[in-house]
Protein backbone atom coordinates (compact mmCIF):
# COMPACT_ATOMS: atom_id res chain seq x y z
CA UNK A 1 0.00 0.00 0.00
CA UNK A 2 1.19 3.80 -0.52
CA UNK A 3 1.44 6.04 2.20
CA UNK A 4 -1.41 8.63 2.33
CA UNK A 5 -0.35 12.25 2.47
CA UNK A 6 0.90 13.40 5.89
CA UNK A 7 -0.20 16.55 7.97
CA UNK A 8 3.21 17.90 8.87
CA UNK A 9 3.14 20.17 12.20
CA UNK A 10 5.97 22.92 10.80
CA UNK A 11 6.51 25.44 14.10
CA UNK A 12 10.03 24.28 14.26
CA UNK A 13 10.38 25.60 10.87
CA UNK A 14 10.13 29.20 12.76
CA UNK A 15 12.49 28.70 15.29
CA UNK A 16 16.38 28.87 15.53
CA UNK A 17 18.06 25.51 14.32
CA UNK A 18 17.50 22.38 16.43
CA UNK A 19 16.81 18.58 15.91
CA UNK A 20 13.36 18.96 15.78
CA UNK A 21 13.62 21.05 12.87
CA UNK A 22 15.88 18.91 11.31
CA UNK A 23 12.99 16.28 11.88
CA UNK A 24 10.22 18.48 10.21
CA UNK A 25 12.96 19.09 6.64
CA UNK A 26 13.58 15.67 6.72
CA UNK A 27 9.55 14.37 6.58
CA UNK A 28 9.10 17.25 4.14
CA UNK A 29 11.44 16.62 2.17
CA UNK A 30 10.11 12.78 2.30
CA UNK A 31 6.94 14.30 1.02
CA UNK A 32 8.40 16.15 -1.36
CA UNK A 33 10.52 13.56 -3.02
CA UNK A 34 8.06 11.07 -2.24
CA UNK A 35 4.07 11.71 -2.94
CA UNK A 36 4.58 15.35 -3.64
CA UNK A 37 2.06 16.59 -1.41
CA UNK A 38 1.64 17.12 2.03
CA UNK A 39 -0.89 19.27 4.49
CA UNK A 40 1.01 21.51 7.00
CA UNK A 41 -0.20 22.65 10.75
CA UNK A 42 0.77 24.84 13.72
CA UNK A 43 2.39 28.31 12.07
CA UNK A 44 2.01 31.98 12.29
CA UNK A 45 -1.24 32.82 10.77
CA UNK A 46 -2.88 29.52 10.81
CA UNK A 47 -5.72 31.17 11.99
CA UNK A 48 -6.29 32.44 8.30
CA UNK A 49 -7.33 28.52 8.01
CA UNK A 50 -10.47 28.79 10.14
CA UNK A 51 -13.89 28.45 7.72
CA UNK A 52 -14.80 32.36 9.31
CA UNK A 53 -11.78 33.92 8.05
CA UNK A 54 -12.08 32.22 4.88
CA UNK A 55 -15.26 33.22 4.36
CA UNK A 56 -14.03 37.14 4.87
CA UNK A 57 -11.98 36.70 1.43
CA UNK A 58 -15.00 34.68 -0.37
CA UNK A 59 -16.99 37.27 0.00
CA UNK A 60 -15.86 38.19 -3.37
CA UNK A 61 -18.24 35.77 -5.00
CA UNK A 62 -21.51 37.13 -3.45
CA UNK A 63 -20.81 40.75 -5.51
CA UNK A 64 -23.32 41.31 -8.34
CA UNK A 65 -21.92 40.29 -11.49
CA UNK A 66 -21.40 43.80 -12.88
CA UNK A 67 -18.93 44.53 -9.98
CA UNK A 68 -16.95 41.25 -10.90
CA UNK A 69 -16.79 41.94 -14.21
CA UNK A 70 -15.03 45.58 -13.46
CA UNK A 71 -12.17 43.00 -12.68
CA UNK A 72 -12.16 40.90 -15.95
CA UNK A 73 -9.09 40.77 -17.96
CA UNK A 74 -8.32 41.24 -21.22
CA UNK A 75 -9.01 37.95 -22.81
CA UNK A 76 -12.52 38.02 -21.64
CA UNK A 77 -13.37 41.73 -21.76
CA UNK A 78 -11.04 43.76 -24.50
CA UNK A 79 -11.28 47.01 -23.11
CA UNK A 80 -9.43 46.06 -20.10
CA UNK A 81 -5.56 46.44 -20.06
CA UNK A 82 -4.58 43.25 -17.31
CA UNK A 83 -4.22 40.35 -18.96
CA UNK A 84 -2.30 38.01 -16.41
CA UNK A 85 -4.07 39.28 -12.97
CA UNK A 86 -7.76 39.63 -12.10
CA UNK A 87 -11.07 38.12 -12.72
CA UNK A 88 -11.83 34.50 -14.87
CA UNK A 89 -15.22 34.03 -15.99
CA UNK A 90 -17.23 30.46 -16.26
CA UNK A 91 -16.27 28.80 -19.28
CA UNK A 92 -18.99 26.51 -19.83
CA UNK A 93 -17.52 24.46 -22.44
CA UNK A 94 -14.74 23.82 -20.88
CA UNK A 95 -13.95 20.69 -18.86
CA UNK A 96 -12.54 23.19 -15.70
CA UNK A 97 -15.70 24.68 -14.14
CA UNK A 98 -14.32 27.22 -12.21
CA UNK A 99 -14.33 31.01 -11.56
CA UNK A 100 -12.10 33.56 -9.35
CA UNK A 101 -9.38 35.90 -9.53
CA UNK A 102 -5.27 35.84 -9.56
CA UNK A 103 -3.91 38.63 -7.55
CA UNK A 104 -0.35 39.46 -7.29
CA UNK A 105 2.07 40.77 -4.74
CA UNK A 106 0.54 44.38 -5.05
CA UNK A 107 -2.55 43.17 -3.21
CA UNK A 108 0.35 43.12 -0.06
CA UNK A 109 2.00 45.99 -0.69
CA UNK A 110 1.38 48.69 -2.88
CA UNK A 111 5.04 49.62 -3.66
CA UNK A 112 4.64 46.58 -5.47
CA UNK A 113 2.37 47.53 -8.26
CA UNK A 114 4.89 47.73 -10.88
CA UNK A 115 5.87 50.30 -13.41
CA UNK A 116 7.11 47.98 -15.74
CA UNK A 117 6.26 46.72 -18.94
CA UNK A 118 5.99 43.01 -18.02
CA UNK A 119 2.78 42.00 -18.08
CA UNK A 120 3.87 39.17 -15.30
CA UNK A 121 4.41 42.53 -12.89
CA UNK A 122 0.82 44.36 -13.80
CA UNK A 123 -1.07 45.65 -10.89
CA UNK A 124 -3.83 43.82 -9.70
CA UNK A 125 -7.80 45.21 -10.60
CA UNK A 126 -9.38 45.03 -6.72
CA UNK A 127 -13.05 45.32 -5.97
CA UNK A 128 -13.38 49.22 -4.48
CA UNK A 129 -13.39 49.37 -0.19
CA UNK A 130 -17.26 50.72 -0.34
CA UNK A 131 -18.16 47.39 -2.39
CA UNK A 132 -16.26 45.25 -0.20
CA UNK A 133 -15.52 46.94 3.17
CA UNK A 134 -12.24 45.59 4.64
CA UNK A 135 -12.19 42.39 2.28
CA UNK A 136 -8.79 44.01 0.51
CA UNK A 137 -7.08 43.81 4.24
CA UNK A 138 -7.84 40.65 4.62
CA UNK A 139 -6.86 39.43 1.43
CA UNK A 140 -3.74 41.58 2.02
CA UNK A 141 -3.24 39.57 5.02
CA UNK A 142 -3.78 36.36 4.39
CA UNK A 143 -1.38 36.95 1.35
CA UNK A 144 1.27 37.83 3.79
CA UNK A 145 0.67 34.88 5.81
CA UNK A 146 1.02 32.55 3.36
CA UNK A 147 4.19 34.14 1.85
CA UNK A 148 5.29 34.02 5.43
CA UNK A 149 4.48 29.85 5.10
CA UNK A 150 5.87 29.94 1.59
CA UNK A 151 9.27 31.16 2.70
CA UNK A 152 9.76 28.81 5.76
CA UNK A 153 9.09 26.21 3.40
CA UNK A 154 11.66 27.02 0.90
CA UNK A 155 14.06 26.95 3.34
CA UNK A 156 13.20 23.88 5.02
CA UNK A 157 13.54 22.39 0.96
CA UNK A 158 16.60 23.99 0.88
CA UNK A 159 18.50 22.19 4.53
CA UNK A 160 16.52 19.57 3.42
CA UNK A 161 17.70 18.81 -0.31
CA UNK A 162 21.51 19.45 1.67
CA UNK A 163 21.94 22.81 0.89
CA UNK A 164 22.63 26.32 2.83
CA UNK A 165 19.37 27.02 3.98
CA UNK A 166 20.07 30.85 2.13
CA UNK A 167 20.24 29.33 -1.20
CA UNK A 168 17.16 30.10 -2.69
CA UNK A 169 16.60 33.79 -0.61
CA UNK A 170 17.25 36.00 -3.16
CA UNK A 171 15.11 34.49 -5.82
CA UNK A 172 12.44 35.45 -3.77
CA UNK A 173 12.97 39.01 -2.37
CA UNK A 174 10.28 40.55 -4.72
CA UNK A 175 8.64 37.00 -5.91
CA UNK A 176 5.43 37.21 -7.92
CA UNK A 177 3.69 34.69 -5.57
CA UNK A 178 -0.16 34.35 -6.93
CA UNK A 179 -3.30 34.31 -4.66
CA UNK A 180 -6.00 32.87 -6.41
CA UNK A 181 -9.74 32.47 -5.18
CA UNK A 182 -11.44 30.22 -7.22
CA UNK A 183 -15.76 29.08 -7.35
CA UNK A 184 -16.68 25.86 -8.44
CA UNK A 185 -20.62 25.51 -8.86
CA UNK A 186 -22.42 22.90 -9.94
CA UNK A 187 -22.61 22.11 -13.45
CA UNK A 188 -26.25 23.14 -15.08
CA UNK A 189 -26.96 19.67 -16.84
CA UNK A 190 -29.65 22.14 -19.37
CA UNK A 191 -26.47 24.29 -20.11
CA UNK A 192 -26.45 23.13 -23.48
CA UNK A 193 -22.95 21.65 -23.14
CA UNK A 194 -22.58 18.42 -23.82
CA UNK A 195 -19.97 16.81 -21.27
CA UNK A 196 -20.17 12.91 -21.97
CA UNK A 197 -17.06 13.02 -23.47
CA UNK A 198 -14.26 11.16 -22.04
CA UNK A 199 -12.13 14.09 -21.23
CA UNK A 200 -14.74 15.23 -18.72
CA UNK A 201 -15.33 12.37 -16.73
CA UNK A 202 -13.62 10.11 -14.50
CA UNK A 203 -14.72 6.59 -12.86
CA UNK A 204 -13.39 7.09 -9.01
CA UNK A 205 -14.06 3.81 -7.09
CA UNK A 206 -17.00 2.49 -9.39
CA UNK A 207 -18.39 6.07 -9.85
CA UNK A 208 -18.73 8.77 -12.62
CA UNK A 209 -17.74 11.42 -11.78
CA UNK A 210 -17.32 14.40 -13.32
CA UNK A 211 -14.64 16.85 -13.61
CA UNK A 212 -14.38 20.21 -12.76
CA UNK A 213 -10.79 21.03 -12.41
CA UNK A 214 -8.62 19.06 -15.25
CA UNK A 215 -5.56 17.04 -14.03
CA UNK A 216 -2.30 19.17 -14.07
CA UNK A 217 0.51 20.03 -12.34
CA UNK A 218 1.28 23.70 -10.58
CA UNK A 219 3.56 25.82 -12.17
CA UNK A 220 5.57 27.40 -9.45
CA UNK A 221 7.44 26.36 -6.55
CA UNK A 222 4.82 25.15 -3.68
CA UNK A 223 1.49 25.66 -3.54
CA UNK A 224 0.01 26.18 -0.33
CA UNK A 225 -4.08 25.06 -0.79
CA UNK A 226 -7.06 25.78 1.27
CA UNK A 227 -9.79 24.25 0.66
CA UNK A 228 -13.48 25.03 2.07
CA UNK A 229 -14.59 22.02 3.41
CA UNK A 230 -16.17 20.53 0.50
CA UNK A 231 -14.71 17.39 -0.89
CA UNK A 232 -13.08 16.77 -4.80
CA UNK A 233 -9.49 17.63 -4.63
CA UNK A 234 -7.52 14.41 -5.70
CA UNK A 235 -3.64 14.06 -6.17
CA UNK A 236 -2.12 11.31 -8.46
CA UNK A 237 -0.01 9.15 -6.16
CA UNK A 238 3.21 7.11 -7.12
CA UNK A 239 1.46 4.06 -7.87
CA UNK A 240 -0.39 6.59 -10.71
CA UNK A 241 -3.75 5.59 -8.64
CA UNK A 242 -5.64 9.18 -7.57
CA UNK A 243 -6.49 9.49 -3.58
CA UNK A 244 -8.50 12.00 -2.24
CA UNK A 245 -6.88 14.99 -0.31
CA UNK A 246 -9.12 15.90 2.63
CA UNK A 247 -10.17 19.06 2.91
CA UNK A 248 -9.25 19.88 6.73
CA UNK A 249 -9.40 23.42 8.52
CA UNK A 250 -6.22 25.09 10.11
CA UNK A 251 -4.26 22.23 7.41
CA UNK A 252 -3.60 23.41 4.12
CA UNK A 253 -2.36 21.22 1.31
CA UNK A 254 1.12 21.92 0.23
CA UNK A 255 1.82 20.55 -3.61
CA UNK A 256 4.95 21.24 -4.99
CA UNK A 257 5.51 22.83 -8.73
CA UNK A 258 6.98 22.14 -11.90
CA UNK A 259 9.65 24.98 -11.23
CA UNK A 260 10.81 23.02 -8.38
CA UNK A 261 11.04 19.60 -9.80
CA UNK A 262 13.41 21.11 -12.78
CA UNK A 263 15.24 23.33 -10.05
CA UNK A 264 15.70 19.98 -8.10
CA UNK A 265 16.67 18.02 -11.01
CA UNK A 266 13.88 15.91 -10.49
CA UNK A 267 14.63 15.60 -7.27
CA UNK A 268 11.43 16.76 -5.71
CA UNK A 269 7.82 15.95 -7.62
CA UNK A 270 5.40 18.27 -8.84
CA UNK A 271 2.52 15.96 -8.58
CA UNK A 272 -0.47 15.98 -11.13
CA UNK A 273 -3.67 16.64 -9.42
CA UNK A 274 -7.39 17.38 -10.35
CA UNK A 275 -11.29 18.52 -9.08
CA UNK A 276 -14.02 15.90 -8.89
CA UNK A 277 -17.26 17.54 -9.06
CA UNK A 278 -18.81 17.41 -5.28
CA UNK A 279 -22.70 17.48 -4.46
CA UNK A 280 -22.57 21.33 -3.54
CA UNK A 281 -20.84 24.37 -4.65
CA UNK A 282 -16.68 23.90 -3.76
CA UNK A 283 -14.31 27.06 -2.81
CA UNK A 284 -10.71 27.11 -2.70
CA UNK A 285 -7.87 29.54 -2.02
CA UNK A 286 -4.59 28.00 -3.52
CA UNK A 287 -1.43 30.58 -2.75
CA UNK A 288 1.20 29.91 -5.53
CA UNK A 289 4.34 30.58 -4.00
CA UNK A 290 6.78 31.74 -6.48
CA UNK A 291 10.58 33.94 -7.55
CA UNK A 292 10.79 36.99 -8.31
CA UNK A 293 9.75 37.55 -12.34
CA UNK A 294 13.78 37.72 -13.53
CA UNK A 295 15.05 34.98 -11.41
CA UNK A 296 17.70 33.76 -13.38
CA UNK A 297 17.29 29.50 -12.37
CA UNK A 298 20.76 27.79 -12.82
CA UNK A 299 21.35 24.12 -11.67
CA UNK A 300 21.49 23.67 -7.89
CA UNK A 301 25.00 21.83 -6.65
CA UNK A 302 23.19 18.72 -6.07
CA UNK A 303 24.78 15.06 -6.59
CA UNK A 304 22.99 13.44 -9.43
CA UNK A 305 20.21 16.10 -10.58
CA UNK A 306 19.71 16.30 -14.34
CA UNK A 307 20.94 19.72 -15.60
CA UNK A 308 18.99 21.98 -17.50
CA UNK A 309 20.26 25.12 -19.45
CA UNK A 310 19.52 28.02 -17.33
CA UNK A 311 15.94 29.88 -17.79
CA UNK A 312 14.58 32.96 -16.68
CA UNK A 313 11.30 32.58 -14.18
CA UNK A 314 9.33 34.61 -16.10
CA UNK A 315 9.68 33.21 -19.64
CA UNK A 316 9.53 29.74 -17.99
CA UNK A 317 5.79 30.63 -15.89
CA UNK A 318 4.82 32.67 -19.14
CA UNK A 319 5.19 29.74 -21.11
CA UNK A 320 3.36 27.74 -18.59
CA UNK A 321 0.93 29.68 -17.35
CA UNK A 322 -0.56 30.73 -20.66
CA UNK A 323 -1.69 26.92 -21.58
CA UNK A 324 -4.37 26.59 -18.66
CA UNK A 325 -7.54 27.94 -20.12
CA UNK A 326 -8.23 30.75 -17.89
CA UNK A 327 -5.09 31.95 -19.61
CA UNK A 328 -6.32 30.96 -22.93
CA UNK A 329 -5.29 33.63 -25.96
CA UNK A 330 -2.89 35.81 -24.30
CA UNK A 331 1.03 33.91 -25.16
CA UNK A 332 1.39 36.34 -27.81
CA UNK A 333 1.33 38.99 -25.36
CA UNK A 334 5.01 38.41 -23.71
CA UNK A 335 8.00 37.65 -25.56
CA UNK A 336 10.72 36.02 -23.89
CA UNK A 337 13.15 38.25 -21.43
CA UNK A 338 16.41 35.99 -21.97
CA UNK A 339 18.91 37.46 -23.74
CA UNK A 340 19.54 34.20 -25.42
CA UNK A 341 16.23 33.45 -26.83
CA UNK A 342 16.64 32.97 -30.30
O1 LIG B 1 -9.44 23.76 -6.18
C1 LIG B 1 -8.54 23.03 -5.82
O2 LIG B 1 -8.61 22.37 -4.76
C2 LIG B 1 -7.30 22.87 -6.66
C3 LIG B 1 -6.94 24.09 -7.45
C4 LIG B 1 -5.69 23.92 -8.24
O3 LIG B 1 -5.16 22.85 -8.35
C5 LIG B 1 -5.05 25.08 -8.89
O4 LIG B 1 -5.68 26.15 -8.96
O5 LIG B 1 -3.91 24.94 -9.35
FE1 LIG C 1 -3.14 23.09 -9.03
Amino acid sequence: MTPDIETIGIADLFEPSSSARDRTDARIMAAAAGIGFMAVRDFPGDDWLTPDKRAQLLRLFALPDEEKQKLLRWNFDRSKKNVYRGWFPLQPTAVSYKEGIDMGPDLADAADASVSDDPLCEPTPLPAEDTLPGWRAAAADYYRAMETVGNALMRSIARGLGLPETIFDAYFDHGISTLRLIRYPLRNANAGVDIRGPEFSVVHKGETRTIIGREHADSGFVTLLAQDGVEGLQAKNLAGEWIDVPPANGTPAINFGQLLERWTGGRVRATRHRVIAPKTARFSIPFFYEPRVDAEITPLPLDGAEPFEPFLYGDYLWESATNFVEMSGIKHLRQPRSKKAS
